[in-house]
């Protein structure tokens, strides 16, 4: 699978824009897509998954404009406080996994769910709700979930955020080993530089709306940190810290 975004523009605001967003990801590709806040990540995210009208450009799946077809090869990894936790896990997945796969039924459902939860050493947990796990664990899941219907493609959005250093560091561990079993292409943004680069093989850096680098990255040679400095706009914080203290 190849995903094209090809010259997407999109005005969400009079002070936002995405402008003339150009890049590409393909197998064997984990892209790192990184940039401040309110830069456009997930904006562009949210394009991709046809959550907005474009006014400008297109987005291309093997050279064709996406179709649902497509995105049912796609899954999202969604953040931590946007899922359900009062949900039991098995169910949570089921619903998840008849969501995206109208042709799976429950007995191919208990087939992979028992593979996947084995493999992740979780099936214990699987009547338990999430409310009840640990915020790594939850994690955990909610890839079990997201393999659930065998994609080609992931994309997370701050898939570390709320994680202790110790949990970010198993999940990208985990994560990785994933990647290479599964064969799957990932798109990941985050703002956790050092664990992404022991992730990524591809860089997007993303500034006000607009790519101001694409290239393949390699954790041997490449530095993100320094990447990010040279060639990100990083204006002077505009919040006074001292204005906003006076009088307390
Ligand atoms: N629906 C919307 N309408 C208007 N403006 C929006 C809307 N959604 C987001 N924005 C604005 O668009 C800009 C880009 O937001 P976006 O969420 O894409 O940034 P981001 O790079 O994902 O940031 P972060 O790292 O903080 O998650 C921000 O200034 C945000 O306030």
């Amino acid at each position: 699978m190849e995903l094209i975004l090809k010259n997407v523009s999109k005005k969400l605001s009079k002070n936002f824009s995405l402008n003339n967003v150009n890049f590409s990801i393909k197998n064997g590709e984990v892209l790192g897509l990184i940039g401040n806040n309110g830069a456009g990540k997930t904006t562009i995210i949210k394009s991709i998954f046809k959550e907005y009208r474009l006014d400008q450009g297109e987005i291309l799946v093997n050279g064709k404009s996406i179709s649902k077809y497509d995105l049912r090869k796609i899954e999202f990894f969604p953040d931590q406080n946007n899922f359900p936790k009062n949900f039991k896990i098995i169910d949570y997945c089921y619903h998840n996994y008849l969501l995206s796969n109208i042709d799976g039924n429950k007995k191919q459902f208990k087939i992979r769910f028992k593979e996947l939860s084995e493999s992740l050493e979780l099936l214990e947990y699987k009547n338990k709700k999430f409310l009840h796990l640990s915020s790594g664990m939850q994690k955990r899941f909610l890839l079990l979930c997201a393999l659930m219907n065998k994609p080609e493609m992931i994309i997370c959005d701050e898939p570390m955020a709320n994680m202790d250093i110790q949990t970010r560091k198993d999940f990208i561990l985990l994560f990785k080993k994933l990647i290479e079993k599964f064969d799957l292409i990932v798109l990941i943004t985050s703002h956790d530089i050092e664990e992404l680069e022991k992730l990524i093989n591809k860089v997007v850096l993303v500034d006000k709306g607009e790519i101001i680098l694409e290239k393949n990255f390699n954790n041997k040679k490449d530095n993100l940190a320094e990447l990010y400095e040279k060639n990100i706009r990083n204006p002077k914080s505009k919040i006074k810290v001292e204005e906003i203290l006076k009088g307390y």
